[in-house]
């Protein structure tokens, strides 16, 4: 059949399509179904949604769709029904519990890629594997799979280092020093970040209140090529494709069962070939205690030993945020200030250590020391400008000129004392309730860290947004939780919380 192209302003994940009722009755599908859209010799299976009053002549076309096939509103497209892919049944396999084989993966990668599968489909998929977990054999295949369906970087300049974290820690902003630091000692450094999965904040929301992060494949080579290193999104540059469209599904689920074959995907993407790889460790994060980051450690190793990767894993401190501030512009403005002063003193020390055991690994002797004379010295805060430029920023840009939500709740102690608990997770819902990381100046900024003393009346946390109501639902969340506790004696505490029973009241197993 014969449609009329009518560009609507919408993107998802797959590619989607609007019918009306009675087109759709015609073309035999309905609501979730596929049909074929082919356009000047080329063509895309979409997922259709149906309206009512659509007009009967016209297809409706999501700007990605549009994007892809090189559609302007009006065109003439020529539309087919199609049946369901057969990687939906591969999801089937994996919802039973069953072993994918190679060329499974493989096929339901591609799937992904060609946006074959819904939304709905994906989440099934995700969640199976959230909770079916994946062997090695299917870790590795995914990897590979993810990097195949993609482009990839050929640097010329080896060795290539690179830093990747399992993410999860709030704060988290070391991306922005570590890189700056590599490539300022003459280190090529391609850092390509995924952005929030779990969090309120990924490297690449960061990076893009400095400056822009969506490139192609050639403009992320001259960017290199001028600065030694990039802070990309992943997402943009068809590097390991699947990659971003999986992370928009497991973002609203806040599960991240895709972790290894995400990152190590990336890695092979870029020909990264010495990697330092973070496993943050500590309450409220992805992984809890040292044992857990050992096994994931272990893990991890199995698949880059297959694939032939010089890799480091280090569990890093990850009992309260990384520095103070959490969300992409107070994170940015604070990873600025750190690289002027060298404060926050655990932002800096991570980012030292993790820059530090990278350069080791390409056998520099005292890596940390390198990395503090590289703070110290403005190198690496020269090199981030640079970068900032490459990459269409402003590099003289300073932290105060960083544009935060205008509107602020501020939480104060109730007591003088010693703060001895602070909730990762709970300080990762505030920033995102706040808006963050669409809403790039909300988030969360703690004004105290653990077991620091603090006198009643004293601000704990402050939360900023755009939005007025998203800070009164804010504010709500701290009247029925405490993200910060703190307890009159300096030192440990017993006794965290008496919980009441709330017979109504649902509470998530997991945040
Ligand atoms: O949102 P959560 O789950 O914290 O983790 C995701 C973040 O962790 C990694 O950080 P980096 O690129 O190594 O700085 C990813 O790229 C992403 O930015
Ligand atoms: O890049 C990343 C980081 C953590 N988890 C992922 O799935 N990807």
């Amino acid at each position: 059949m014969k449609l009329k192209t009518r560009l609507l302003p919408f993107e998802s994940a797959n590619f989607t399509v609007i019918l009306d009722h009675n087109v759709a009755k015609k073309l035999d599908v309905k609501l979730g179904d596929r049909v074929i859209v082919r356009f000047n010799g080329r063509s895309l299976t979409a997922i259709v949604n149906t309206a009512k009053d659509f007009p009967i002549d016209s297809i409706g076309i999501y700007t990605n769709l549009a994007r892809v096939l090189g559609i302007s509103e009006g065109d003439e497209v020529e539309v087919e029904a199609t049946s369901p892919p057969l990687s939906l049944q591969i999801i089937r396999k994996k919802l039973q519990g069953l072993k994918l084989e190679s060329d499974e993966i493989y096929l339901l990668v591609k799937d992904i890629v060609e946006g074959k599968l819904s939304e709905l489909e994906l989440a099934a998929f995700v969640t199976a594997v959230h909770f079916q977990g994946m062997v090695p054999s299917e870790i590795y295949d995914f990897t590979i799979s993810m990097v195949n369906t993609g482009q990839t970087l050929n640097l010329k300049k080896k060795p290539i280092l690179d830093k990747h974290s399992l993410g999860g820690v709030p704060g988290d902003k070391t991306s922005l020093l570590v890189v700056p630091i590599i490539a300022s000692l003459g280190y090529t450094i391609p850092k390509t970040s995924s952005r929030a999965i779990t969090s309120a904040a990924g490297t690449a929301d960061r990076m893009e209140v400095l400056a822009p992060v969506t490139f192609s494949i050639e403009e992320i080579e001259e960017i290199i090529h001028k600065t030694n290193g990039c802070i990309v999104w992943g997402g943009s540059l068809n590097l390991a494709p699947a990659d971003d469209i999986i992370i928009r599904v497991e973002y609203p689920l806040g599960i991240d069962p895709f972790f290894i074959p995400s990152i190590l995907a990336k890695k092979l993407a870029v020909g990264s070939t010495h990697i330092v790889l973070d496993i943050p460790t500590g309450r409220g994060t992805k992984v809890k205690t040292l044992e857990e980051a050992r096994r994931i450690s272990q893990s991890f190793h199995e698949i880059a030993k297959m694939l032939n990767m010089n890799l480091q894993t280090v569990a890093t401190y990850a009992e309260e945020p990384i520095g103070h501030a959490i969300g992409p512009a107070l994170e940015a403005r604070e990873a600025l200030q750190a690289l002027k002063t060298l404060n926050p003193p655990d932002l800096v020390d991570k980012a030292a250590s993790l820059a530090g055991t990278l350069l080791e690994m390409v056998g520099e002797k005292d890596g940390y020391e390198m990395a503090i004379e590289a703070l110290k010295s403005g190198k690496a805060e020269k090199k981030l400008r640079e970068i900032i430029e490459a990459q269409g920023g402003d590099p003289n840009i300073q932290p105060e000129d960083i544009t935060l939500g205008d509107k602020t709740y501020t939480l104060h102690a109730n007591d003088s004392g010693f703060v001895y608990y602070i909730d990762n997770s709970f300080l990762a819902t505030l920033g995102k309730t706040a808006g963050a990381p669409i809403d790039k100046g909300a988030g969360v900024y703690i004004h105290v860290k653990l077991g620091e003393k603090v006198k009643k009346g004293q601000p704990l946390i402050t939360i900023y947004s755009s939005s007025s109501a998203k800070l009164q639902l804010v504010e709500k969340l701290i009247e029925e939780n405490t993200p910060i506790l703190v307890g009159r004696t300096a030192g440990r505490r017993m006794l965290l919380e008496k919980i009441q029973y709330q017979p109504t009241r649902l509470v998530p197993l997991e945040r």
